[in-house]
């Protein structure tokens, strides 16, 4: 005993000096793909994606974005000494160096490119990175954040580059500010970034006056970049898929990309020590089965942040399950945005009313009272004063109440584990004339089978569309949350085809995807409706459904 005694408090003196002297990082560590790859395995998702090689990005690769100083330093960083090391990581902030993170920070940006390039041949149609480092916050001379090479800023001009991409949409709900993102392409009206970031009123890292909504881009990019400050923790599904259906889905369809990349980091799932949130992983299925249906699916999400090795996991494969075309689950309680939320949201769309058409007529009032709707009310907006007011007046109201919610669950954070999502072998059913051969893929039935209603008329512009689908349809379906939801299509409607497809895409994420389909059928003689055959299928216990 005696000689251990010695040899710890002997030893303990060194290990901390080294320690405080070479700090490693606490929260960004290899733990946060084995879990997350781990979890892919056991819930047999890893089985039903492809793996794509990496490879180490080439100088060529890193210089799309990053400048030749810069690289040229990181290239020395596996020389250093520990003391060299150290030194190089003072002049950026919050990095971590370590002799193999060149290596590793060039894998992290070729493993982008590779899935860029698995989903610009059509060999997948969408696809995840698992990354270590992250990439979001490097800029071009400079590392951030835990980030050396900007993994999706890179992947983005490549894929410009290599593959005539004329627009990329790329939407980081990571938690933190992708500033990195933001410097690479403020000025580049062929890049969107979307960012939502914990923000505080810039009291949080990276404490950037330019992470604020009235960040729009510059010069030719002025419009182009989207930045949604949350100024309070606690952050629910709600408020996300708010943000989603109210500013970047209308935006999204407007400035229709030809690929969409995520910067997808899980640090704004619940129980994540940096992003204090309070949203469910299942809610990243509902983030990305709505940006699947843009850039006809062409998807790529490339692991940022995401700190809590349960939730970070689980949010990973939600994503994936999504990825691969299973149906959402049914989004836990929605209750419509806070009063924070709603106000950021009422920033970011003034300062981006004059860049887009869908934000143009969309005028809305956040009501002070606690029963907020997904669903913006249109109207005229009050004077400014009584609005802000009713604002303060239901923030001290809010904080009064988030204060008893603190000491409430002061303690670790617990949330249920996500649904199982089980898919159906077959998922789409047609009704036809017995002698007609039945797509592959599609399973014939000639019993009672499906058939849906939705009566949409004339919104078949962009901004009707943005206004009707993503203003009111989508975020009355998400707060309705029925068990069916019914769509049928007739001549005179209006909708054309595409508008079509992006219906069913969209409201395949509401019931669990139960989407029943009704084409017209038959006309019956001299003009006059159609003749319409409503044939309800029924599962179990079928309690509510959604006729528009
Ligand atoms: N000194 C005050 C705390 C600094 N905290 C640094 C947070 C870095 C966040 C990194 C990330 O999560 O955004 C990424 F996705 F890049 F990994
Ligand atoms: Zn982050």
């Amino acid at each position: 005993n005696n000689f251990y005694h010695n040899v710890f408090a002997f030893s303990a003196p060194i290990l901390l000096c080294l320690y405080y002297f070479f700090p490693v990082c606490k929260i960004e560590v290899p733990e946060r793909l084995t879990v997350s790859h781990e979890a892919l395995i056991k819930t047999g998702l890893a089985d039903r994606c492809i793996s794509v090689p990496v490879r180490e990005a080439t100088d060529a690769d890193i210089l799309l974005v990053h400048s030749e100083e810069y690289l040229e330093a990181v290239k020395k960083t596996p020389y250093m000494t520990l003391e060299d090391l150290q030194e190089f990581t003072l002049q950026y902030g919050d990095v971590y160096f370590h002799p193999n993170i060149y290596h590793c920070a060039k894998l992290a940006a070729g493993a982008a490119l590779q899935l860029v390039d698995s989903v610009m041949t059509g060999k997948v149609r969408n696809g995840m990175a698992l990354v270590r480092p992250p990439g979001h916050h490097s800029m071009r001379s400079a590392a951030s954040g835990f980030c050396v090479f900007n993994n999706v800023a890179i992947a983005a001009q490549y894929a410009k580059q290599q593959y005539g991409v004329k627009r990329v949409l790329i939407v980081d709900w990571d938690v933190h500010h992708g500033q990195g993102v933001q410097y690479c392409f403020e000025d580049d009206p062929s890049v969107l970034y979307f960012s939502w970031h914990r923000y505080e009123h810039q009291k949080f890292w990276p404490q950037l006056k330019e992470s604020d909504y009235n960040s729009v881009g510059k010069e030719k990019g002025a419009g182009f970049n989207i930045n949604v400050p949350w100024n309070k923790v606690g952050m629910k599904n709600s408020d996300y898929l708010s943000v989603f259906c109210h500013i970047l889905l209308p935006v999204a369809y407007e400035f229709s990309p030809d690929l969409v990349l995520v910067c997808a980091g899980f640090d704004s799932a619940i129980g994540d020590p940096e992003g204090e949130m309070c949203a469910s992983p299942d809610i990243f299925a509902h983030l990305t089965h709505l940006l699947m249906n843009l850039a006809g699916g062409k998807l790529c999400a490339v692991l940022e942040g995401g700190y809590n090795l349960t939730s970070l996991p689980q949010s990973v494969c939600q994503t994936v399950q999504t990825l691969l075309g299973d149906p959402a689950p049914r989004p836990a309680n929605l209750d419509g945005p806070c009063e924070s939320a709603l106000e950021s949201l009422h920033c970011v769309r003034s300062a981006h009313r004059q860049y887009w058409s869908c934000l143009k007529h969309m005028t809305f009032i956040f009501t002070a009272s606690s029963n907020n709707s997904l669903l913006l009310s249109p109207a005229e907006l009050p004077t400014s004063d009584v609005t802000t007011k009713r604002i303060k007046l239901a923030e001290e109201e809010e904080d009064k109440l988030k204060k008893v919610e603190e000491e409430k669950n002061a303690e670790e954070e617990v949330w249920p584990e996500p649904p199982k999502r089980v898919a159906p072998a077959v998922r789409t059913a047609l009704v036809l004339p017995n002698d007609v051969a039945c797509p592959d893929g599609c399973k014939h039935v000639n019993t009672s089978q499906v058939c849906l209603l939705v009566l949409l008329q004339g919104c078949s512009d962009v901004s009707g569309f943005a206004q009707a689908v993503l203003g009111l349809l989508l975020p009355l379906g998400y707060e309705y949350d029925p068990s069916l939801v019914l769509l049928a299509r007739t001549p005179d409607s209006g909708l054309c085809d595409s508008v079509w497809q992006q219906l069913t895409g969209l409201l395949q994420g509401i019931a669990q995807g139960h989407t029943l389909v009704l084409m017209q059928v038959r006309r019956r003689r001299r003009g006059g409706s159609i003749s319409v055959y409503l044939l309800l299928h029924f599962w179990g216990g079928l309690d509510r459904w959604q006729v528009f």
